[in-house]
């Protein structure tokens, strides 16, 4: 083997070109196995020995995500807290196990190398964390920190890596002199800095950074931002840039791909994506952003109720559940808006977002007094009278308020939620794009 191939920094006969693929993650699935609470997990077999097992569920943290990201460009990922997206970063790194699916970096098959192999291709990933503090020994010096990598990696001789790790020092935008220094010496933008000099040390192509500048300072992000670009650039450097903050990823994306719930369910160029969202739930992240706006007091509520659990995520497309754009069901007659009456009456239902009252208020209030006809419209009916104030239920203490929330929302998921395509097939579209000509992913069925 070639010095230059050992020390993992310069390609031997794959050299990708700019623009091409660099990474390709396939169908790449990562669930956690999680044992279930308690007794509900539990479950008798007495042909088994023991006869008790404890049920295990899966949490499906990333769940059939497929995109490319491409030599020198920053593909940013997005998405609320919790939606998968430091998992999907550790995963295409193999800090984690891939639970099924293929990532493919300058064509090997990270899921499939091990040992030395992938000891190697390692050198060439590298990850930047959120917390610049907690990533730093105290007790190492910083000129030690940045060198770690290349020991590990064999790179260098002793003098060697001093030398590299004073020269990154300085193009990360530190102080070379203060290579003797410990990280407690530093603030946080500089601490992020040293992490960036550590990543670069074993001159790697690609860069997985996850939330690099979301616990700096604002001042500060823009400056380790810029110093980002300027690395990137001058290193050829490839980055997945994972970040909630949309403003943030609009500063410094190539493309954006946006999670929710384990899934990618919009996916475009950076314009494209901000002038032109194709995804509800990506129109709501948008309308979402704080505006600089005294008058207007933090974030506008656009994406009502809760994420559901991944553990037991909605059916078909992710973000049904609280999508207000979900398609009417096929089979019954009714006009556009029918449906949109029907639609926010059991979103209403299902969320108890009013209060009660008579079967002919609750009518004329969201459905203007006329209901759907045929079958909806007897849905319909039924739904109103389960949660009508003017309906003897008797004295049913499983009640709350007096009226079956619960009933009149079963009724209504069960007949229209439930038999949208929405919830039938899971979507995955491409859309002309208004902006730019690369490819635009968008996984909602309104564009089938
Ligand atoms: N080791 C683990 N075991 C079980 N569940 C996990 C584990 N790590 C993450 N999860 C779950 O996987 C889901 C995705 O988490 P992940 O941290 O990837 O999301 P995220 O979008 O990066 O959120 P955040 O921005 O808050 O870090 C969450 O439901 C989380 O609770």
């Amino acid at each position: 083997m070639s010095r230059a191939s050992e020390l993992g920094s310069e390609m031997t006969g794959e050299d990708v070109a700019f623009g091409d693929t660099l990474v390709e993650v396939d169908g790449l699935k990562k669930y956690f196995t999680q044992e279930s609470g308690l007794l509900s997990g539990l479950s008798i077999d007495t042909d088994e020995f023991p006869p008790i097992s404890v049920g295990r569920q899966h949490v499906k943290a990333v769940d059939d995500v497929s995109f490319e990201i491409r030599r020198g460009e920053t593909l940013g990922l997005v998405g609320e807290s919790g939606c998968g997206k430091s998992t999907l970063g550790r995963t295409i790194l193999r800090l984690l196990e891939p639970t099924e699916g293929r990532i493919s970096f300058k064509g090997d098959d990270l899921a499939e190398l091990d040992g030395e192999a992938l000891r190697q291709k390692r050198s060439e990933i590298q990850m930047i964390f959120q917390d610049p503090q907690s990533s730093l020994d105290p007790r190492m010096k910083i000129g030690q920190i940045v060198e770690e990598p290349m020991r590990a990696h064999d790179m260098l001789d002793d003098d060697g890596r001093e030398q590299r790790a004073k020269m990154l020092l300085e193009k990360v935008g530190l102080d070379p002199h203060h290579y003797n220094r410990h990280p407690h010496a530093f603030s946080g933008g500089q601490r992020q800095r040293v992490n960036l000099a550590r990543a670069l040390s074993v001159n790697p192509d690609f860069i997985v950074c996850d939330e690099p500048v979301s616990a700096l300072d604002v001042s500060i992000q823009a400056q380790v931002l810029n110093t980002m670009e300027e690395l990137q650039e001058e290193f050829g450097l490839t980055y997945l840039f994972i970040a909630h903050d949309l403003s943030v990823i609009r500063h410094f994306s190539d493309r954006v791909a946006v999670m929710y719930l384990g899934n990618v369910v919009e996916l475009a160029e950076k314009e494209e994506l901000f002038e032109n969202p194709q995804h509800p739930y990506t129109k709501a992240l948008l309308d979402s952003i704080p505006v600089p706006d005294p008058r207007e007091r933090g974030a506008r509520g656009v994406l009502e109720g809760e994420v559901p659990s991944p553990l037991d995520p909605p059916s078909g497309c992710r973000f049904r559940t609280r999508c207000p754009r979900l398609i009417a069901p096929e089979g019954y007659e009714w006009t556009d808006e029918e449906w949109e009456h029907a639609r926010t009456f059991m979103r209403a239902v299902k969320r108890r977002t009013f209060e009660p009252m008579t079967a002919a208020e609750t009518r004329a209030e969201f459905f203007g007094g006329d209901l759907p006809r045929g079958e909806a419209g007897e849905i319909v009916a039924d739904a109103i009278d389960l949660v009508a104030t003017d309906r003897d239920n008797g004295d049913d203490a499983e009640l709350e308020d007096g009226v079956n929330w619960a009933g009149a929302t079963e009724r209504l998921l069960e007949s229209f939620a439930e038999e949208s395509i929405c919830s039938q097939e899971r979507p995955d579209y491409e859309i002309e794009p208004q902006y730019g000509t690369g490819v635009h992913r968008a996984a909602c069925h309104l564009h089938r």
